[in-house]
């Protein structure tokens, strides 16, 4: 028991009728680890986000199963329901998320840190009332042991307790995210899902935000799926890295093994536009756009894209295979060459 993963997804798909935006996703979080979720914007990052937390937007139908370990007795109240596919409760030891009813869970062992913090705070109630009565929906306190917990929750992200009388307009946007970090970190959740949690701030303020959740993260002991298309903030703050395209995934493994090699040619192109060329000007990304939902190609979905791309990667969609300590969702994962960058130079 002790070595099941906190978070076990399997073939998690996420529809909007006829069309699927993800598309057969699987992949584990260990407790207290950070998994960055990464790829170009439409990949379906925060759909999967979202079917982690059994919050998939209005219509949409979630497939597969998003399955949370068991922990002191804890119940997804699982319904069997809506989702279709999921066998919700027949797993020992684990709550199929899937179909579910999550409200339950959501502040308690899941969190969520969103885009926008205005979207999740209430405009009409003081930060620290809101956070006092986050914690007493978990906790038995008495109303003033919960504000102090929530003052000296405010503290620890850098919010005065002068200021949790402050309603959330009264604060600036780094401020909020702030008293949104403290409100998903406060119960000791078993998972954070921060979604893109720093894309509304001014670029200054992203790294001293993503900071804080890094910090508050550590001192509760949680799990996070950190959800970027920065792969600077995914080097800097996760141990693995999944990253995805057309809803799909493509490459897997820890960050420092697949930043310093990848296999996919599509991790390559978006590492190499990272990387400074001779000319000190950063690549752009890679060339081309991500195909619409609904119409992905046959075969490899960035064949179309790929400089490596052969008749098999047009016909035959690539199963993740383990390879160099990694998992690869590519037909031709040794043809990437050592320097990520030259693959993208050498074909422009
Ligand atoms: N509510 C919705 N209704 C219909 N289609 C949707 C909806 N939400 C997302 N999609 C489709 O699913 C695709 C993936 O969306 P998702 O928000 O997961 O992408 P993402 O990788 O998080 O990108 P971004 O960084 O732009 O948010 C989108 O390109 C869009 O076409």
């Amino acid at each position: 028991m002790a070595d099941e993963p906190l978070l076990r997804v399997r073939d998690l798909r996420v529809a909007f009728g006829a069309h699927e935006a993800v598309r057969g996703l699987s992949f584990e979080v260990r407790a207290g680890e950070v998994l960055a979720l990464a790829g170009e914007s439409g990949a379906g990052k925060s759909l999967t986000a979202r079917a982690l937390l059994g919050m998939p937007p209005r219509g949409a139908t979630v497939t597969g199963s998003v399955r949370l370990r068991t922990s002191g007795g804890a119940d997804a109240g699982s319904d069997g329901g809506a989702g279709g596919g999921a066998d919700a409760g027949s797993d020992a030891g684990s709550d199929e998320l899937v179909g579910a009813r999550a409200e339950g869970l959501w502040g308690r062992r899941v969190a969520l840190v969103p885009q926008d913090a205005l979207s999740a705070l209430s405009p009409v109630h003081p930060v620290g009332e809101q956070l006092a009565a986050a914690v007493r929906s978990v906790q038995r306190l008495s109303r003033k042991d919960a504000r102090a917990k929530a003052a000296l929750a405010l503290e620890r992200v850098g919010i005065p307790a002068a200021r949790s009388g402050a309603y959330p307009h009264e604060l600036s946007g780094g401020m909020r995210q702030r008293a949104v970090i403290a409100m998903a970190t406060v119960n000791d959740p078993e998972l954070i899902v921060a979604d893109e949690p720093t894309t509304a701030l001014d670029p200054d303020l992203r790294s001293q935000v993503l900071h804080v959740l890094a910090e508050q993260r550590e001192a509760a002991g949680s799990a996070l799926v950190l959800v970027t298309h920065d792969l600077e903030a995914a080097r800097a703050h996760a141990d693995r890295v999944l990253v995805m395209y057309a809803g799909r995934h493509v490459e897997s493994g820890p960050v420092g093994r697949v930043f310093a090699r990848p296999r996919a040619p599509y991790t390559a192109g978006l590492l190499a536009s990272l990387t400074p060329t001779e000319r000190g000007a950063r690549l752009p990304a890679v060339p081309g756009a991500p195909p619409a939902v609904g119409a992905p190609p046959a075969g490899c979905a960035f064949a179309p894209r790929c400089p490596l791309a052969q008749d098999r990667c047009r016909t035959e969609s690539p199963e993740p295979q383990t390879t160099d300590g990694r998992q690869v969702s590519c037909h031709r994962p040794h043809e990437v060459p050592g320097n990520a960058a030259d693959l993208f130079l050498e074909h422009r």
